[in-house]
């Protein structure tokens, strides 16, 4: 049995004992001798005996002359069923007596309903935290037990740290909470919904914590796989409540994590009974996105690390409309985080954040506060005073091997690889005249697969795109690999996507916009698409109204044009090979580069013979 119930039988009988307790303190008071049966028979025998009450469990009665301590009055426990026939041996008159049951009664009837309650609630509370299935026991309705408060989260952004860029677009929404009936007056869009998107443990929680202890109003939050319940119509209730607890509070904050275990597209995933509630769930929250005033002060910040699964209708216009990534951490983020989570750590002189942080790549600012944990745990071990550079450094060997087999970390050499591969795009992109500026260069792997990036920023929207430009874009992305056949001499798997978007710019060259010479201006795909958007996408799979010469045709060609960029890229690479190297070192040990560090780089070095390109 649980424990809950034992602690509610020690409780009965506690009862039990006390009403009994009572029992004897009113006989007394009212002198009536508590005796035992043994007594009551020689009295009996001894025909002292005057009258006897009989009832269930007692017989009462009077005496024919007092007991030697006063009383005339007994009460003694009826242990002999046969009493009426002894007592007519002896002639005793006696009379049947209605006993007092009062308390019996009440605590027969409680018991039950005690220990029913008292199970229900340990089993209620139980399955509260653990969500899943049995989590809508005792929540029908209200669920007020899920949704956690926090009038105020007294986290503040100097807590965070590594994620500045975050940081900036939320400063916006704290501005906004501080006075939201004020904010919109100049025109100042209102945030509502904003999507804090990014791998696990990089701080989105910290961060939604952050904006509301900066605006110092309650945090209100939930997972999003608590909503998702048993019982149809339950979790639906919970987002009402949710909202409704909220409202009463603005200016406040709703944190919602895991919104993908909620908002998942719907019509995805094997549970087709569960399809119901989640939708109903779902559909909930849509309605209370849609029916709040943002002039009262909500924002619903939601965290998931998976935005590409999410239904299209959470991220409509008015809804979670505003995307924050929230990316882990580069060298100079991890010092930062480093420095936040050592200042609750005695340090040993010895220990410098940097050297911390230039072993740990890959880490997460969860790990980071992991790593200090456990290095203080290894210092407190060895019973030092303070914890030091040794303990750190073995700390990181612990960690990395769980990291590693979690597939999130690389190692040096891969790091090496990724480093010169995106390096590769940036320098083409950077040395090809109409192509998009490079924003930034990472290692950092970000999202599913992606080891590293390069990012782009168009400066105008475009809807036409030359033949040259095509040709470009395809150089660009067959950068990386060009670099790594340079560079290392041998090919890697890392630039399969790459290769996939220039096969597919490729095809569409030749079968669509009639860009090969050999096969003319002839659409021979006669799928119109979406014109630009589908230069980038998978080509899609339909049936060939071509004879088979000419897709033979069509598949050299293709194959001639991605040899010409990849070509290109090469030149491109071998004339600047000094920059390449040298920008490649410097973004292994910074981990990422912006768009002035790479303009430096460009401007350092002579421009070696670029007129061959
Ligand atoms: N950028 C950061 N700066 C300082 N500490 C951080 C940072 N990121 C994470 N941490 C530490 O890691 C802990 C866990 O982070 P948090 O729960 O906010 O991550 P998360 O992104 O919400 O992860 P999940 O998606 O798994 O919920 C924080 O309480 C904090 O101690
Ligand atoms: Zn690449």
């Amino acid at each position: 049995m649980t424990k809950q119930t034992r602690f509610n039988i020690g409780y009965a009988v506690a009862a039990i004992v006390v009403v009994f307790l009572i029992q004897y303190a009113v006989a007394t008071a009212n002198r009536i001798a508590v005796i035992p049966y043994s007594e009551y028979q020689q009295l009996l025998q001894q025909g002292k005996v005057d009258s006897v009450g009989i009832s269930d469990r007692t017989l009462q009665g009077t005496l024919k002359e007092p007991l030697s301590s006063g009383q005339k009055r007994f009460v003694t426990t009826r242990v002999d069923p046969q009493v009426a026939q002894e007592l007519e041996k002896y002639h005793v008159r006696f009379t049947g007596q209605i006993e007092n049951t009062f308390f019996r009664d009440l605590l027969s009837w409680t018991m039950p309903m005690l220990l029913f309650f008292g199970v229900w609630w340990y089993i209620g509370r139980r399955t509260a935290g653990g969500g899943g299935l049995g989590g809508g026991l005792m929540a029908i309705g209200k669920s007020k037990a899920k949704i956690y408060v926090q009038a105020n989260t007294g986290v503040t952004f100097a807590d965070v740290a590594g994620v500045d860029e975050a940081k900036d677009e939320l400063h916006e929404v704290v501005d906004f909470l501080k006075n939201p009936t004020d904010y919109g007056r100049l025109g100042g869009r209102m945030p509502k919904g904003v999507l804090l998107v990014g791998p696990p443990g990089t701080g989105k929680t910290l961060l939604a914590k952050a904006v509301a202890g900066e605006a110092k109003v309650p945090f209100f939050s939930i997972s999003g796989s608590e909503f998702v319940e048993m019982f149809v119509g339950v979790g639906a209730a919970r987002v009402r409540d949710l909202f409704q607890q909220a409202h009463q509070k603005a200016p406040a904050i709703i944190f919602i994590d895991e919104l993908d275990a909620l908002g998942r597209a719907r019509g995805i995933g094997p549970f087709a009974g569960g399809h119901d509630e989640k939708e109903q769930t779902l559909n909930q929250l849509l309605v209370e996105l849609d029916g709040f005033d943002s002039r009262t002060g909500l924002v619903i910040l939601a965290a998931t690390n998976r935005p590409e699964i999410l239904d299209p209708a959470l991220l409509r216009a008015g809804r979670f409309d505003r995307q924050v990534l929230v990316d882990r951490p580069d060298k100079k983020g991890r010092i930062a985080i480093l420095d936040v989570h050592m200042k609750k750590v005695r340090l040993a002189p010895d220990v410098d954040p940097e050297a911390v942080a230039a072993l740990t790549p890959g880490f997460t600012g969860a790990d980071l506060a992991n790593l200090v944990n456990e290095a203080a745990l290894l210092a407190t071990r060895r019973k030092a005073a303070a914890v030091s550079m040794h303990d750190f450094n073995n700390a990181v060997l612990r960690m990395v091997a769980g990291l590693e087999k979690r597939n999130r970390l690389l190692n040096p050499k891969e790091r090496e690889i990724v480093a010169n591969h995106e390096m590769g795009h940036a320098l083409v992109a950077l040395s090809l005249p109409g192509v998009d500026p490079v924003h930034k260069v990472s290692i950092i792997p970000r999202g599913v697969g992606a080891l590293g990036y390069t990012i782009q920023r168009p400066i105008e929207d475009r809807f036409l795109m030359t033949k040259e430009e095509l040709e470009n874009k395809m150089t660009v992305l067959l950068g990386g690999r060009a670099a790594e056949l340079i560079v290392f001499n041998h090919l890697s798997t890392g630039a399969a996507d790459d290769l996939r978007r220039v096969t597919d710019i490729a095809r569409s060259m030749v079968s669509r916009y009639g860009m090969s010479e050999k096969l003319g201006s002839v659409a021979y795909d006669r799928d119109p698409g979406n014109f630009l958007a589908g230069a980038d996408r998978p080509y899609p799979m339909r049936e060939r109204d071509y004879a088979d010469e000419t897709a033979a045709v069509v598949d050299h060609e293709v194959r001639a044009i991605v040899d010409r960029a990849f070509q290109r890229a090469q030149t491109i690479l071998s004339a600047r090979r000094t920059i390449l190297d040298r920008a490649a070192k410097e973004l292994l040990e910074k981990e990422t580069l912006e768009q002035s560090d790479l303009q430096r780089l460009i401007r350092e070095i002579p421009q070696e013979g670029l007129r061959a390109v």
